[in-house]
């Protein structure tokens, strides 16, 4: 019997951020291994025209549910969808709501957060901070709370290249952060931005280092603890492999090579790929909860979710598998052949922008000018060469991040938690993992049918056949301005055009002389 599974049965659970990418994978785990467990309250927001309860109908009834069906067929009767909006005071949770979950609430999970590395500093630091703030100020109001689990990302500290499982303080408090935001104006904070961030790369990693300071500053007798994934990717086992729903990390990458869009990314090939896949975080993440809630460590521990210093796998490994995968299994109506490589440099990363993404996009949308159509492609690009270069801090180098706590609750474990709760990354098999990845965005991100393979590597074909032809014209067409212009040229062309011809001749010859 899992002991980690039993923990749960009974329990009301608080999960922020249970809409996500992580948020449903921890969900789905819960019911799966714990049906009998009391209630999982959680907090959401309308969105997109759709209220709570659709938000909830939907997730229930996606892929990533069926099995949890089986095992828990009342599932939605355990769910409690609150409303709440962590931008707001008090989360704009009702007054009745807020009681029962004061009242109710046995183990708290914070996964919501932006992760937007674009994000303005005041968006960042009002969801990653101060909500983080206000739901330490609730937690500390509930009687029967045991533990609360604060979802951070091991790039919190990416500033530094060797991360301990430690909270490193940030120059300014988060709470001078806080108040200065409050009567500074926008384009004050934007100035101000890129000092306070410092050597990081984004205000998502900033506000997540600040958010960790906040946990600790404001745990007073909380049983807290700290779980920092690094890229979280699809499914590695559970519920099955491959499973991924949006476009963050490297999914969107993974697309846009697949669809042949992205030809060059500026990425060193043996930097470590730390990935880490949703179901290893959310089983580190359940052992954490049952951990802290029952050793009741004396400080707040900070576990490392990552893979780099168990079982590393380099971007030249994942990038050639990545291509490799599509050979076999291409995406449907892609724009060019996938095909794409790494560059090191500015100058070739400029270049092979200028060459192989810009200008394909300028010719496509020429021609659908032509044809009537409204022009995209240029666009498209320059979103994605956006993506790309906010992506480009973390493939170009390697991070060291120690694991201790994170080893120490892997030997805590029974060997059957360790087997219902797996996080150990030593038996993760990269190739087969990527292969299941580029399958898992096919099939349930793009929602391509496998039925449909065949056509998508019929229209790769014809693609292939318009590339050469495409390369045979322009060739052409260049020599043929050379030959106009240049003298050289045109003894070059007289020279290789008679020696063809004195070529023929003599095979004509001598064929003529066996007969
Ligand atoms: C040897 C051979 C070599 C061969 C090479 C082969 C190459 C193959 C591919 C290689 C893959 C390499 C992958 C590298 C990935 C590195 C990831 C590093 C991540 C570090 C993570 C740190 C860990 C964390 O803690 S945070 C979680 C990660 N967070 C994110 O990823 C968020 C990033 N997203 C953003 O910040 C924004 O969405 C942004 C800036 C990317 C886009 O903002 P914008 O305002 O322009 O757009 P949106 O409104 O958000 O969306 C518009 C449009 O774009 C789609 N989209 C959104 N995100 C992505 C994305 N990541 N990639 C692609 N497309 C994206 C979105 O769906 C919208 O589409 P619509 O159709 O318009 O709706
Ligand atoms: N994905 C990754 O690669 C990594 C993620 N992490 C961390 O893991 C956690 C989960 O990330 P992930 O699941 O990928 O992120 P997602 O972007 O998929 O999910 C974010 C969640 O936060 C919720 N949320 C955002 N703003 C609000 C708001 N104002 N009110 C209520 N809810 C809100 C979202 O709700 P809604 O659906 O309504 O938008 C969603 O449920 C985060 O803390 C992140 O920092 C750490 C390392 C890597």
């Amino acid at each position: 019997m899992s002991m980690i599974a039993a923990f749960y049965g009974g329990k009301s659970i608080l999960i922020t951020g249970a809409t996500g990418f992580m948020g449903k994978v921890l969900m789905e785990k819960l019911f799966r291994t714990s049906p009998d467990l009391k209630v999982i309250y959680i907090l959401v927001r309308p969105k997109a025209g759709q209220t709570l309860q659709q938000r909830v109908f939907q997730i229930l009834n996606s892929k990533l549910f069926e099995k949890v069906k089986e095992v828990c067929p009342n599932v939605h009767e355990k769910i409690r969808a609150i409303y709440a909006d962590l931008n707001q005071n008090d989360f704009g949770i009702s007054k009745e709501d807020m009681q029962e979950l004061l009242s109710c609430t046995n183990i708290i999970f914070h996964c919501a957060a932006t992760v937007r590395f674009d994000d303005t500093l005041r968006h960042a630091v009002q969801l990653n901070v101060t909500a983080t703030q206000q739901l330490l100020l609730m937690a500390s109001q509930m009687p029967k709370l045991e533990a609360f689990i604060h979802i951070s990302t091991a790039f919190s500290n990416c500033n530094l290249k060797h991360i301990d499982e430690v909270i490193y303080p940030c120059p300014v408090e988060p709470k001078k952060i806080i108040d200065s935001l409050e009567w500074l104006d926008d384009a004050i904070i934007d100035e101000i931005t890129p000092k306070l961030i410092g050597d990081r790369p984004n205000t998502y990693t900033y506000t997540k280092a600040l958010g960790e300071m906040v946990v600790q500053q404001e745990s007073g007798n909380m049983n807290i603890a700290i779980i920092r994934p690094s890229i979280v990717g699809a499914t590695w086992q559970e519920p099955f492999p491959g499973w991924v729903d949006n476009l963050n990390g490297p999914s969107g990458l993974i697309i846009a090579a697949g669809k042949g869009f992205l030809r060059a990314i500026k990425a060193t090939p043996m930097a470590v790929a730390d990935l880490i896949p949703v179901d290893t975080v959310v089983n580190l993440t359940l052992a954490v909860g049952w951990y802290t809630a029952v050793h009741r460590p004396k400080s707040t521990l900070v576990y490392h979710c990552t893979s780099g210093n168990f079982n590393p796998c380099n971007w030249g490994k994942m990038g050639f598998q990545i291509l490799a995968t599509f050979e076999k299994i291409p995406l449907e109506r892609a724009f060019r052949r996938p095909y794409a490589d790494f560059t090191t440099n500015n100058f070739t990363t400029q270049y092979r922008n200028a060459v192989s993404h810009r200008a394909p996009a300028i010719i496509y949308d020429f021609y659908l000018r032509l044809t009537g159509r409204k022009p995209r492609m240029t666009k498209l690009m320059n979103r994605l060469l956006r993506t790309v270069s906010m992506m480009e801090y973390f493939v170009n180098q390697s991070w060291e991040w120690s694991t201790y706590n994170t080893e120490m609750l892997m030997s805590e474990l029974s060997p059957e938690d360790q087997r219902v709760f797996n996080f150990d990354v030593r038996q993760l098999n990269w190739l087969e993992y990527i292969e299941n990845y580029v399958l898992g965005v096919k099939k349930y991100l793009l929602k391509e049918d496998m039925a449909g393979i065949p056509e998508a590597k019929q229209h790769l074909k014809r693609l292939r056949n318009i590339h050469y032809l495409f390369n045979t014209a322009l060739f052409l067409i260049a020599w043929r301005l050379l030959i106009a212009r240049s003298q050289m040229a045109r003894n070059v062309w007289f020279f290789i055009v008679s020696f063809c011809y004195k070529f023929l001749s003599y095979f004509r010859a001598s064929s003529t002389l066996k007969v």
